[in-house]
């Protein structure tokens, strides 16, 4: 990924929220913010979020605070998600077709530029004023497109033939919702997102076993 290697996962996962926050206070009219406010508002510490910026510089003015709309802007340059993104859907499926009728990508600045299925009953359909496109056509058509980000909706089969595709492609970041681990070179960044896991997880904590917090 672009970012500095020594900054760690869990700190651009927190910028993401502070980002979600930021966004909402600026709607607001709200100026300036406390670190203490984040931390009311976010949960996430005071001295957390001080150190989770100081990785990229100097924010914020001593007994002023950090002004709401300059903090936006710098940590979506941070995130890469202060112009639009590209972004290929592959497997236009229950998942997929959500995700490519969910508006709110849109406004984080992601824009479903192409997706792809390999069904012939799906390929050539219009989902959300786009048109699905057959996978084995995925690198032809994202030389145009140049799209670095892909979300992976397919079967585990199918997953890592897809990723190898997508990579030949050009993308660099993959959404991978297959519950299957991708081999990949290690220039390419790959984030698993499953939700039975979160919910193995809640689901501990219902149990009699789980020790009381
Ligand atoms: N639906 C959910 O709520 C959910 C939740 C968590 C994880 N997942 C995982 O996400 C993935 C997608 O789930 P789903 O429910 O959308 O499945 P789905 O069967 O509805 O859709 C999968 C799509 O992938 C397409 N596909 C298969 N092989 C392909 C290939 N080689 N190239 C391009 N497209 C191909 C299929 O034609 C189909 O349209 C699965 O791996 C599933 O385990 C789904």
């Amino acid at each position: 990924m672009n970012s500095s290697p020594k900054v760690p996962m869990p700190t651009l996962e927190r910028l993401a929220t502070y980002l979600r926050y930021l966004i909402d206070l600026d709607a607001s009219h709200v100026e300036t913010i406390s670190s203490t406010d984040v931390e009311r508002q976010t949960g996430i510490n005071a001295a957390q979020f001080r150190k989770d910026l100081s990785y990229f510089g100097e924010f914020g003015k001593p007994g002023v605070g950090y002004n709401v709309s300059e903090l936006q802007a710098r940590i979506a340059r941070i995130l890469k998600i202060d112009q639009m993104q590209p972004v290929i859907v592959v497997g236009a499926g229950n998942l997929g077709s959500a995700l490519i009728g969910y508006p709110g990508l849109q406004e984080h600045k992601f824009h479903i530029a192409a997706a792809f299925d390999r069904d012939p009953a799906k390929i050539g359909r219009l989902q959300n004023d786009l048109v699905v496109l057959d996978e084995s056509s995925l690198g032809e058509v994202n030389a145009k497109i140049g799209a670095r980000i892909a979300i992976l909706c397919v079967p585990a089969n199918a997953a890592q033939h897809v990723a190898n595709d997508a990579i030949a492609a050009g993308v660099r970041v993959i959404l991978n919702f297959a519950p299957i681990i991708l081999k990949v070179p290690e220039r390419v960044v790959v984030r698993n997102v499953s939700f039975l896991q979160e919910l193995a997880v809640l689901s501990y904590h219902l149990s009699s076993e789980a020790p009381a917090t």
